[in-house]
């Protein structure tokens, strides 16, 4: 397999007669490997999604991977065979194994034959290590990072260019986390991972790049040491005695200590005269993004 060439161009989505864009104007290069999407709510994260999945035909712009219109209805099938999906909410049938349902789902994507359904299936349980507790036990048994697994497993079926996955961390214990981050990072390898979350942490430790949306718009894309150096030099750490922050300024975190309170604020000056300058992080540089300093 060859590094996926995932492109968008000048992609448009409106709803409501116009009156809302989702998406306006965004033009993309997604590369191979891991790329983290952030953006804060309401700012098209969903409906670039559901574009690249096919299931969204936008309003106008084109989407393409690896050379397939992923707009055009003529390509469905090639669509379809290009992406794969892990929406944030997925229906499982709770009284099916794993391995009953993954067999399911490889019918619906169109492997009629018994024994190639089979052999996939047993692969792809492989990949996502559940093997042996999917031969024996239904769905609704599982943990949330079991089924998390099972969601990746089903949108690997494929063996798509492009996998999508949306807040795929949220609601599992620390241990799960970082199994199912090792994972989305081995299943990255030559196609392009593109990893939705509000857990910046997430797209740290797994992301060598990300792309930032806000209001429909691109408001960064590229290294992810770029979006951190996004804000050298503006993070300071502003100690109060009393618990009131400094006024107006966009806060990263707030540590309480013995001696007052500690604030981690983005500011383009010095925002007191004992506050210390500090090194940024990918955090901070989300924030001075999202306040324009
Ligand atoms: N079907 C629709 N009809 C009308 N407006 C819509 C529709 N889908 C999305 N929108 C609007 O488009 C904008 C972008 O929505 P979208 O769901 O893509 O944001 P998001 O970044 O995924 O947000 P979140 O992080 O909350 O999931 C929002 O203003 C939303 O209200």
């Amino acid at each position: 397999m060859t590094a996926p060439d995932v492109t968008i161009d000048n992609l448009t989505v409106a709803f409501k007669r116009g009156q809302v864009r989702a998406l306006d104007d965004v033009s993309l290069r997604l590369p191979a490997g891991m790329v983290g999407l952030l953006g804060p709510n309401g700012a098209g994260k969903t409906t670039l999604m559901r574009v690249l999945t096919g299931v969204l035909r936008p309003t106008s712009g084109t989407v393409s991977v690896d050379g397939t219109d992923l707009t055009s209805r003529a390509q469905r099938r090639e669509v379809k065979a290009a992406t794969g999906y892990l929406p944030q909410e997925l229906g499982l049938y709770p009284e099916l194994t794993a391995r009953q349902f993954l067999d399911y789902m490889a019918l619906l994507k169109g492997v009629t034959d018994r024994r190639a359904r089979r052999d996939r299936v047993e692969e792809v349980l492989e990949l996502v290590a559940l093997g042996d507790v999917a031969r024996r036990k239904k769905l609704k048994t599982y943990s949330g990072g079991m089924k998390r697994r099972v969601g990746i497993a089903q949108a690997v079926l494929n063996d798509p260019r492009l996998l999508i996955v949306d807040e795929p961390t949220v609601g599992l214990d620390p241990e799960e986390r970082l199994r199912f981050r090792g994972l989305l990072a081995t299943l990255a390898g030559d196609r392009t991972v593109l990893l939705s979350t509000h857990i910046v942490d997430d797209i740290v430790q797994t992301c060598p790049n990300v792309v930032v949306i806000e209001h429909g718009n691109v408001a960064f894309q590229g290294a992810i040491g770029d979006l951190a150096a996004r804000a050298e030099g503006k993070v300071w750490h502003v100690a109060q005695p009393a618990t009131a922050p400094p006024p107006d300024l966009p806060t990263v975190t707030v540590t309480p200590g013995l001696a007052g309170t500690t604030y981690r604020v983005i500011s383009s000056r010095t925002p007191a005269s004992d506050a210390e300058r500090v090194t940024a992080t990918v955090e901070d540089g989300y924030m001075a993004l999202m306040h324009a300093i």
